[in-house]
């Protein structure tokens, strides 16, 4: 079965409720009818009510019993939340005065209904920044136990007649770590390649990217990735990983022969760690606008509960496959919670 059909299917099954920070937005709307139309997931909206409802008569539908709206200006549900988010803060010096307007922001409003388990996830990303979005996911939900750093990566989906190698593979970090070093670089892989499976059920194949192959080039970017490398194996030892590598070397079998014979991945690798934000997030532009890629994220990772971003650039059907892939990620909270 296609990566994208296991993630819809696995979220039709597990119905989960997923919380759209920007209800108010038509693809957001949208998105909510198409994902009730296939069964994927039950959705709150979270906005101005009557702006939402408007939405709706403009699209000829009306919200069906699966679909919730939330007004954080007049939801029961605010002293509960503005209170959550008080005692969350408070240690950076936040009053109840300025909880309670935090609260009512609908992006802290929508973090805070995953926190304290109103909701399964939460989506946003279509209008707000993805700094806002991170902080806001940080600062409300927070990092997993022993998770250190919070990343992203996007699910590179290659299903075109002219993509040689079809199927799912991750690009990180492409939307939030903006300069790792090899310590974190190591930790964006070691999550990325545990994210992978989450999604897939496949075996992951980690390539740490560089603008060099088996020492072609030497710089202290390219150490960072070496060393980097050797992190994650010692944390993993099991983990089929393999770097410093060019994208060539790390994608194309032929390439990875002459460039690294002795390459465990043999140029099939799977999970791609880039050295930093800014050839992550460019590599993922090209491969969407230029290759024909479907790109879902940033999908975060290393947070206690799902908590997405979106391009600004995204569709409705990109807020639904996101929709699908935050259901997918609550379902691994559980069974995490159950182990
Ligand atoms: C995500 C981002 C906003 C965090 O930036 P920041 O300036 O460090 O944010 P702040 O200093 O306000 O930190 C907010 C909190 O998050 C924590 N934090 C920041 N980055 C973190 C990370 N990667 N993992 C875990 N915690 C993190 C900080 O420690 C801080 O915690 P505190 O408020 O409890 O002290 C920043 O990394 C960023 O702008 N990234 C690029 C996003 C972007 O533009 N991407 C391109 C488009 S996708
Ligand atoms: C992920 C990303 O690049 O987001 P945006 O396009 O909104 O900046």
């Amino acid at each position: 079965m296609k990566p994208l059909e296991m993630i819809l299917r696995n979220a039709a099954r597990s119905q989960k409720k997923i919380v759209l920070s920007e209800g108010h937005d038509p693809r957001a709307v949208q998105a909510t009818i198409a994902a009730r139309k296939q069964g994927i997931a039950r959705i709150a909206l979270v906005g101005p009510e009557a702006e939402i409802r408007a939405r709706f008569e403009e699209l000829g539908a009306v919200p069906d019993e699966g679909v919730e709206i939330h007004d954080p200006a007049t939801s029961p549900l605010i002293d509960e939340l503005a209170e959550v988010f008080f005692q969350r803060r408070r240690h950076k010096g936040v009053t109840p005065e300025q909880a309670m307007e935090a609260a009512r922001s609908p992006h802290v409003f929508a973090a805070l209904l995953v926190r304290t388990g109103h909701a399964d996830g939460t989506v946003g990303g279509a209008v707000a920044t993805t700094a806002e979005i991170v902080r806001t996911a940080i600062q409300v939900i927070g990092p997993a136990p022993g998770a250190k750093l919070v990343s992203s990566f996007f699910l590179m989906l290659f299903c075109q007649t002219h993509h040689i190698k079809k199927g799912a593979h991750v690009f990180a970090d492409s939307g939030l770590v903006v300069d790792p070093n090899a310590e974190e670089m190591a930790q964006i892989a070691l999550t990325s390649a545990q994210s992978y499976t989450e999604l897939t059920s496949d075996i992951p194949r980690v390539a740490m990217l560089s603008f060099s192959t088996r020492g072609s080039a030497s710089h202290n970017s390219v150490s960072k990735v070496v060393t980097a490398t050797g992190i994650a194996k010692a944390a993993n030892p099991a983990l089929l990983i393999d770097g410093e590598l060019q994208f060539d070397a790390a994608f194309v079998p032929d390439v990875a022969a002459s460039k690294a014979g002795d390459s465990a991945l043999g140029g099939n690798a799977n999970v791609f760690i880039f050295p930093n934000l800014e050839s992550g997030n460019i590599a993922y532009k090209i491969a969407q606008r230029v290759g024909g890629a479907v790109a879902i994220g940033p999908i975060l990772q290393g947070l206690a509960k799902p908590a997405n971003d979106l391009s600004r650039g995204c569709t409705s059907e990109d807020l639904l496959h996101m929709i699908a892939v935050t259901a997918a990620q609550a379902e691994h909270v559980l069974i995490s919670a159950e182990a």
